[in-house]
């Protein structure tokens, strides 16, 4: 569902700018440009995800459009021309997600990004440690205004339970000095078990020894803030160790697709099957393992070109999660596929590749009005109990048989173990 956005701006060009920054992350957005309008618009039952608030407008010049979005329960982020200590504390004395002075093109960009992060926070847990519950909650309530999923734990030992329960923690935020487990003992053992591409750590410490920081992060930590920060520091340093996470994340899913298809590519394949491989070995589940090859493939990129045989693999891939979905499934490269599939036993597994190559020898494909017809082949092997690289093997012998009997068919191969 389209989120809203409330964008408060007497100048319209900036409305104009955040507008556009506002649709481009998918919102709908409402312009506003005296507090007299908003106070309007908050009267109606509309409901905002987020507004962006110009601190001095026309009719409430010292930040009055603040509070009135605040008391209406909307998250809001300031963006102000005036930057003089008066006017931040000003800003700072309310809940706000954050203040942007429009300086430069630069604010804009970082306003993207905060309203980018307030839509996907949620899904990023951030596990607050600290034995002070005044500096918990002090923290919590920063982390809750940006949208985190928050949880506590009083001290190192008990962090390590909330771990163990809860999936999607990104981030443990950690006070040094602490009963039973203290910040460095949790960090070394935080590393032990989660490596820094899977959660970062974030040291604390209010102590004057300057050595601290040093030893948060040999330990293992990614980052450190001295107590007390301002929550300008605090943000900066949050956004960016959860930026680092997701990066790397989008970085590893890259590594691991198949650009054109979506499928997991031939390395993410081999490492994926190896492991369902041996499972499948250990519980006797009942599987196959197939090798697949478009069908004069060469044919088509000559006959239509390449653009069509690419929309070709594109509509394969699409028949083959409809046929196949449960499985790994994966472009190995060129117009080769493979599929890992359990099921009931070797009846139903090839009833369901054999729908596949069906619906494929039937399918309607029409590509820039050209009608193209194609058909697939394939090599299965099932319930092997030989290694992956020697099952892959036999099942591509299994499909140059099949390729041999005319094409459009599966050729299963014997199990030689
Ligand atoms: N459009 C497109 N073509 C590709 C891609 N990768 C490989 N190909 C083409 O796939 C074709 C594979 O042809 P061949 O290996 O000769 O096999 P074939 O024509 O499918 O014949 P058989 O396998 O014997 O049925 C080659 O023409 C490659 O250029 C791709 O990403 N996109």
């Amino acid at each position: 569902m389209e989120q809203r956005l409330l964008v408060i701006e007497d100048s319209k060009p900036i409305a104009r700018v955040i507008g556009q920054i506002g649709k481009a992350l998918n919102f709908q957005v409402t312009v506003a440009t005296t507090l007299a309008q908003v106070e309007e618009i908050l009267q109606g039952d509309i409901e905002f995800f987020a507004a962006t608030i110009d601190y001095s407008l026309p009719d409430a010049t010292h930040g009055e459009a603040i509070d009135c979005v605040l008391s209406h329960g909307i998250p809001g982020v300031v963006m102000t021309g005036k930057m003089d200590d008066e006017t931040r504390q000003d800003i700072l004395s309310r809940p706000v997600i954050d203040y942007i002075p429009k300086e430069n093109s630069q604010a804009f960009l970082y306003l993207k990004r905060i309203l980018h992060s307030q839509l996907n926070n949620h899904q990023h847990g951030v596990l607050v440690v600290d034995d002070s519950s005044a500096a918990r909650n002090h923290i919590v309530e920063l982390l809750k205004r940006r949208n985190f999923s928050v949880y506590v734990a009083s001290n190192g030992v008990k962090a390590l339970e909330v771990l163990q329960q809860q999936g999607g923690i990104k981030m443990v935020i950690t006070d040094l000095e602490m009963p039973e487990m203290d910040g460095i003992g949790l960090t070394n053992e935080l590393r032990k078990l989660y490596p820094r591409d899977q959660l970062a750590i974030v040291g604390i410490s209010g102590a004057e020894n300057g050595l601290h920081s040093a030893r948060f992060i040999k330990n293992g930590a990614d980052d450190f803030l001295r107590k007390p920060f301002c929550p300008e520091e605090f943000y900066c340093r949050i956004t960016q160790n959860i930026e680092n996470l997701s990066n790397i994340e989008q970085i590893k899913k890259a590594a691991n697709t198949d650009f054109l298809t979506g499928l997991a590519n031939r390395r993410s394949f081999f490492h994926d099957a190896d492991i369902r491989l041996a499972e499948y070995i250990k519980h006797k589940t009942p599987y196959c393992l197939a090798m697949l090859d478009i069908d004069l493939f060469k044919g088509i990129n000559d006959k239509y070109g390449h653009d069509a045989g690419d929309h070709v693999l594109k509509l394969v891939a699409l028949y083959m999660r409809k046929h196949l979905g449960k499985g790994s499934l994966a472009r190995l490269g060129g117009e080769e596929f493979a599929v890992l599939l359990t099921g009931e036993d070797e009846d139903q597994l090839f009833g369901k590749l054999d729908d596949f190559r069906r619906e494929v020898s039937v399918a309607q494909i029409v590509f820039e009005q050209q009608h193209i017809s194609v058909t697939v082949s394939l090599g299965a092997i099932f319930n092997s109990n030989q290694p992956l690289a020697r099952q892959l093997h036999l099942a591509d012998n299994a499909l140059y048989q099949a390729k041999e009997n005319g094409r459009n068919q599966i050729a299963t191969s014997g199990v030689d173990d």
